[in-house]
């Protein structure tokens, strides 16, 4: 592929902000689940469990169904592999590619100006505070202010370094998007349905009240993936974002 043009060719661009994560343990199993989805009516994520089983194959599959793809490794090196890494992505025609916040500033620069050559380069995203963690969490790793002042601090130094948004809980989305600009995305997993388990999951919230505080994309994975009905429990929440989206 011609490193200039990593394009996501003929991607449908859903209206929906939903990602669904395809936490499967191999491929058959990803491909099987995806066969039923409709690429204008979700976007698809593809995190560690799935991609150390199946690797770049499973990339151009899906990009070539014509899904936009966010590749989440979650890179956090030094900034010359994160780099290189984040041009592979780019090459692989995903929509989105994350990177960890906590990396510094030189990492995620150097992560976007390894971007700057593709006329149509994936999204660069930092990830601030995992979802799964809570104040009791990031005490233990040293880090004592709350994880709101964390994810904010982290948010900036991400806008600062040239990225074009963040991974964040949605229960920050109110605090970030005054705070950092319109432009400036907020992709938010942890959400969970009225009344669900949250899982290991701790800062949670549904998906209406996510969009409600700013959020512009809602990854969401075993509330769909393990549901007695994946596609209608997509559709549900595909048509309750349609009708609070109709009533702003
Ligand atoms: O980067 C992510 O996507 C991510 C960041 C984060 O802070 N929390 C988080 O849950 N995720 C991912 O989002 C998905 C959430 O899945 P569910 O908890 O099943 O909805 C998983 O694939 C996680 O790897």
């Amino acid at each position: 592929m011609n490193p200039l043009i990593a394009s996501p060719a003929g991607a449908h661009s859903p209206a929906s902000p939903v990602i669904v994560a395809l936490d499967f343990p191999n491929e058959a199993a990803a491909l099987a689940f995806v066969s039923r989805l409709d690429p204008a009516a979700c976007r698809v994520k593809v995190g560690k469990e799935l991609f150390t089983a199946s690797g770049r194959g499973l990339i151009e599959k899906l990009v070539a169904r014509g899904f936009e793809v966010f590749l989440d490794l979650k890179f956090h090196d030094i900034p010359n592999t994160v780099a290189h890494a984040c041009k592979i992505a780019a090459e692989l025609g995903v929509w989105l590619v994350d990177v960890h916040a906590s990396g510094g500033r030189r990492m995620m620069s150097a992560a976007r100006e390894a971007l700057e050559a593709y006329s149509q380069r994936p999204m660069l995203i930092g990830v601030t505070v995992l979802t799964s963690m809570e104040a009791a969490d990031l005490a233990e790793i040293g880090i004592t202010v709350s994880p709101q002042e964390q994810v904010l601090r982290l948010a900036t130094l991400t806008r600062d370094s040239g990225l074009d948004g963040v991974v964040c809980s949605a229960q920050e989305a109110s605090l970030l998007k005054p705070a950092l600009g319109a432009d400036f995305k907020l992709v938010t997993p942890g959400i969970r349905l009225a009344g669900a388990a949250g899982d290991d999951q701790r800062r949670v919230m549904t998906p209406v009240a996510a969009l409600e505080g700013g959020a512009d994309y809602l990854v969401i994975g075993r509330p769909i993936t393990q549901s007695a009905d994946p596609l209608a429990t997509l559709a549900t929440i595909n048509a309750d974002i349609a009708m609070y989206k109709q009533s702003i």
